[in-house]
């Protein structure tokens, strides 16, 4: 009998937030009562085809606190790196401890995605399983796409930015994570990029520049990826509206 490939996940945790805007890594700010990490963390948790979730946390992380996270099945490494594609390889490096193979999967999702659920995840598991590459949740742009114009000079620069043109945006998607790859091909492929200098924002460019097609698998705009400070009172809405809800259904 053919044994199934297992599924991995990293989820790089160790970025400052700085767009954000507050001294506290977003990953820790309260959100709905619970870390942001938290609400990522039982996403995957409440995924019992998952064999291991692996958080890749900052060398110097002074927030973590596993005290916050009881009840939910993951692992810890302080291994993040300068760059998020950097803490993603140091996180795959780092897999072989818990006894991934080159042909099992992982999906890489960001921490900062709180609002990713179980039934996503199952939905991007189903529709890559049996490609021969990988692929990535991810959103086709709904809104109309301008593109700046660079500033004039530095000294009379405009109180708001120029629009120079209107890009086409037929066939544009915006990606999410989870991305999902095999463990061996994605290492590959981001040690490759790292080697050549290439610095990539995502999973999936690092197979493109190889000349893969990854798949894009329609996600969801709830699991937008929390990052500027208004976006908090957004995840905070969902995630407590969920919560409520959730109690709801069990009462
Ligand atoms: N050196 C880094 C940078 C980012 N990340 C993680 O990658 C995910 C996506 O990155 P982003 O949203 O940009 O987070 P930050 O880097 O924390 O935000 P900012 O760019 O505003 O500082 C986050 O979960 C973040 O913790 C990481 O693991 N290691
Ligand atoms: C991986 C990602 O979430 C896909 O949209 C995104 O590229 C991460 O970018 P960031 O600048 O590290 O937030």
């Amino acid at each position: 009998m053919a044994v199934r490939e297992r599924l991995f996940v990293v989820i790089p945790c160790a970025g400052m937030g700085k767009r954000a805007g507050s001294q506290l890594p977003k990953q820790y700010r309260i959100v709905a009562g619970r870390h942001l990490l938290y609400h990522t963390l039982a996403a995957f948790d409440a995924c019992s085809e998952l064999t291991q979730t692996l958080v890749v946390l900052a060398r110097d992380d002074a927030h973590f606190d596993s005290r916050h996270f009881s009840g939910l099945r993951f692992a810890v490494r302080r291994c993040g790196g300068k760059s998020r594609q950097e803490s993603v390889l140091n996180g795959l490096n780092a897999l072989a401890e818990f006894g991934a193979r080159a042909d099992d999967w992982v999906l890489v999702h960001d921490a900062a995605r709180a609002g990713i659920q179980p039934e996503l995840i199952r939905l991007l598991i189903r529709a890559v399983r049996d490609d021969p590459v990988g692929g990535i949740m991810a959103l086709p742009l709904a809104d109309t796409l301008k593109r700046q114009a660079p500033a004039l000079d530095a000294v009379a620069v405009p109180s708001a930015p120029l629009i120079m043109h209107t890009e086409a945006r037929a066939d544009l998607w915006l990606a999410q994570t989870p991305q999902m790859f095999r463990v061996g091909m994605l290492r590959e492929a981001l040690l490759r990029a790292q080697q050549e200098g290439h610095i990539l924002t995502d999973e999936a460019s690092a197979f493109e520049r190889l000349g893969y097609a990854p798949k894009l698998v329609h996600g969801s705009l709830r699991n937008f990826k929390v990052t500027y400070p208004d976006d908090f009172e957004v995840i905070e809405a969902m995630l407590s509206h969920q919560k409520s809800s959730q109690k709801g259904d069990s009462s």
